[in-house]
């Protein structure tokens, strides 16, 4: 039967491959992001529902759960996937600044739409939160890291909460995942050659690599699998 999946930040990168994985299956498909133009083209092309917001501002989250709630009634599979290194691009100020935009970018946009939409989840629904390999190694000078790690606490805490409903909480942790806007600008030779050299596979991830992750998570097979931490990184080394 086909279930409703939400994907933020669904338009790109890895949450495309993971909304792409769903609709294949004939799932009703709902992608979440900033840019509108970005979302209804992604969506136009995967059959999926386009419902642009910023998931760091609290009345957008809540007028994505309104529309949610409105359209669909419940929903069957929630993964957190928006984020992103924000620090990375352009200079934003000072320490405040940065770390208050890395926790925007990457604690509120999972925090806010799941507090938000948890109740419309089903019973033997889904959570799916998308950190990184950041979260467990040195911070090397940015709050990328730390806030990824943020929501591994959280996670647990969730999957408990919500184990009577019958619904699970994961994590997946990408290590280099390449074909995304994450590392847009910023990627040279040198440092990809690194990346790739750290793994055990001799390759870079794609998003196919996590959307697969995603999707067997979310399903009914892996229903006794809950507050996990998954790394989707080829066995990188962990770099501490
Ligand atoms: N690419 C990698 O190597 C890599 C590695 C580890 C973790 N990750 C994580 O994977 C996730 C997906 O990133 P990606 O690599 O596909 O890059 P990406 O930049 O292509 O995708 C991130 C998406 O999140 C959306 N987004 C960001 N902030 C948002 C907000 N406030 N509200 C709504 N949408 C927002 C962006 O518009 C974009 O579509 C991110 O959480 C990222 O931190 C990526």
């Amino acid at each position: 039967m086909a279930r409703t999946i939400v994907v933020s930040g669904g338009g790109t990168g890895i949450g495309r491959a993971v909304a792409a994985r769903f609709a294949a299956d004939g799932d009703r498909v709902v992608i979440i992001g900033r840019r509108a133009d970005v979302l209804e083209k992604a969506a136009g092309e995967l059959g999926a529902t386009a419902l642009p917001a910023d998931l760091s501002e609290p009345a957008q989250v809540e007028r994505v759960r309104a529309a949610l709630a409105d359209r669909f009634g419940s929903i069957d599979v929630l993964d957190n996937n928006a984020g992103g290194n924000v620090e990375r691009h352009g200079d934003l100020g000072g320490v405040a600044e940065r770390w208050t935009a890395n926790f925007r970018a990457n604690v509120l946009t999972a925090v806010l739409p799941t507090e938000a939409f948890r109740d419309l989840l089903n019973p033997s629904g889904r959570i799916v939160f998308i950190s990184s390999i950041a979260a467990f190694r040195r911070s090397n000078g940015t709050s990328y890291g730390p806030m990824k790690a943020t929501l591994h606490p959280y996670a647990f805490d969730l999957a408990a909460a919500l184990g009577p409903r019958g619904i699970t909480v994961n994590v997946v942790a990408p290590g280099y995942i390449e074909n995304t806007e994450f590392f847009r600008d910023t990627m040279d030779d040198e440092r990809r050659a690194t990346l790739i050299a750290q793994t055990h596979t001799g390759r870079a991830g794609t998003p196919q690599d996590v959307a697969e992750t995603v999707y067997w998570l979310a399903s009914p097979g892996a229903g006794h699998v809950t507050a996990q931490i998954i790394q989707v990184n080829g066995g990188a080394e962990r770099g501490r």
